[in-house]
């Protein structure tokens, strides 16, 4: 199979992972006989410094001209002053609304062999595996007006929460046909008890819901589903829910995993352009040391290869390599204690190339012989 992908590798740790991820997919390329042409593009903070522009024309043209996009992440210290049209994070969020990736998703699963890492006890995350399907072109991100003014030398901002119908109603279409092929339970999650976009929120997801009968419903207030991600994180399989609001449970779901580090992500259009980076962000305090954990990198690749190129074998062969290294005891810093020593980043990537190489191995092994 011979493919195209847009590397957006960002800033910080972004272009750490990035390069894991390129050498893992050059290794997947020899392995399975695939062709991969890489095309690198500036965005963020690197894109500000080189050109001026969070998100130049270029990057945009290599993404629309290419079969996936995969980024890093943006921003950093450098660029927090910058006023919000020089901000790396306009670049990101223009790009998702250019591409029209409407549909992040954000698969939460806890291996038991890093449990210890979470702050969770161990029978609380034991098969923990969840999906949020974050909305991630509306919302609090997009709605306008979106500004600073000043009344009668009073200094005043607004952000607006704006959805329309279609788009709700999308998103909802989503995660119930994502529901279907997992669990079969949606749970909504909104603020209906305050917010009216929550109210036609829930109203879409009743009607959308009437389509799929075989798919429980259930409606969470936000403030009560991030609660119960603590307690009992179990009871979700699909979790659906606004751009902000996705946004803040899913880093708070990262700690079932033991670390933001282990989340990949999805993000969906209609069209058959998509985009997968990892749901960390460039982590200013790390940047640079080679320790940041490719692993939520590896674990997009995977989705990148599933959803996008219909590769399944190859993206079974990245996470059962991802959960053979954990299960050998190797770990990078974030995940690591006194028992465990930690790997840097290369050294992950190299891990889990190797239990890819041994599986490939036994698998020809096994088939030789069925
Ligand atoms: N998709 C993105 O590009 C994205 C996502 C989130 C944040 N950001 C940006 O990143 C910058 C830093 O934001 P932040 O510090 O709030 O969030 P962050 O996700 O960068 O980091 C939060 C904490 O998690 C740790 N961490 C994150 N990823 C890790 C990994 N792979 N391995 C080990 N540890 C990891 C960091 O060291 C830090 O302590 C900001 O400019 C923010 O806007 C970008
Ligand atoms: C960097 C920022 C704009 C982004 C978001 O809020 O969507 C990030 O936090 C994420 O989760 O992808
Ligand atoms: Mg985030």
């Amino acid at each position: 199979m011979k493919k195209k992908i847009a590397l957006l590798p960002g800033d910080g740790i972004g272009k750490e992972v990035m390069e894991g991820a390129v050498d893992l997919l050059k290794s997947i390329a020899e392995h399975y006989h695939h062709e991969f042409d890489f095309e690198y593009g500036l965005i963020g903070g690197g894109a500000i410094d080189q050109t001026g522009d969070p998100l130049p024309d270029e990057t945009l043209e290599i993404c629309k001209a290419s079969d996936a996009v995969l980024l890093g992440a943006v921003g950093g210290p450098k660029w927090d002053e910058n006023p919000a049209e020089l901000r790396p994070e306009k670049g990101l969020l223009k790009l998702r609304k250019e591409l029209d990736l409407y549909a992040n998703l954000r698969p939460v699963q806890a291996y038991e062999s890093i449990a210890d890492q979470s702050p969770l006890k161990a029978e609380i995350l034991e098969g923990v595996d969840l999906l949020i399907v974050r909305e991630l072109t509306g919302g609090l991100y997009f709605g306008k007006p979106s500004e600073r003014s000043h009344h009668n030398g009073e200094e005043s901002a607004v952000d607006t929460l704006f959805y329309n119908r279609n788009e709700i109603e999308r998103i909802i279409e989503t995660a119930f046909k994502l529901a279907r092929e997992r669990r079969k339970k949606v749970t909504s999650v909104d603020k209906a008890n305050v917010l009216e976009s929550s109210r036609m929120w829930r109203e879409v997801a009743e009607e959308v819901a009437s389509k799929y009968p075989d798919v429980e419903l259930q409606h969470m207030l936000v403030d009560n589903a991030a609660m119960q991600l603590i307690r009992s994180p179990k009871q979700f399989d699909v979790i659906v829910t606004e751009n902000m609001f996705g946004d803040i449970l899913s880093d708070e779901a990262s700690m079932l995993t033991g670390s933001l580090g282990m989340l990949p992500s999805a993000s969906l259009s209609e069209s058959s352009l998509h985009l997968y980076e990892p749901v960390h962000g460039s982590a200013p305090d790390i940047a640079g040391l080679n320790k940041a954990n490719p692993v939520a990198m590896m674990l997009s690749v995977a989705m990148m290869l599933r959803h996008s190129f219909s590769l399944e074998e190859e993206a079974n062969a990245i996470e059962l390599a991802v959960k053979h290294v954990f299960e050998s005891g190797k770990r990078t810093a974030d995940l690591a204690d006194k028992n465990h020593e930690s790997l840097t980043t290369k050294a992950m990537v190299e891990e889990v190339k190797e239990a890819m190489a041994d599986d490939h191995a036994i698998f020809n092994i096994m088939t030789a012989y069925s």
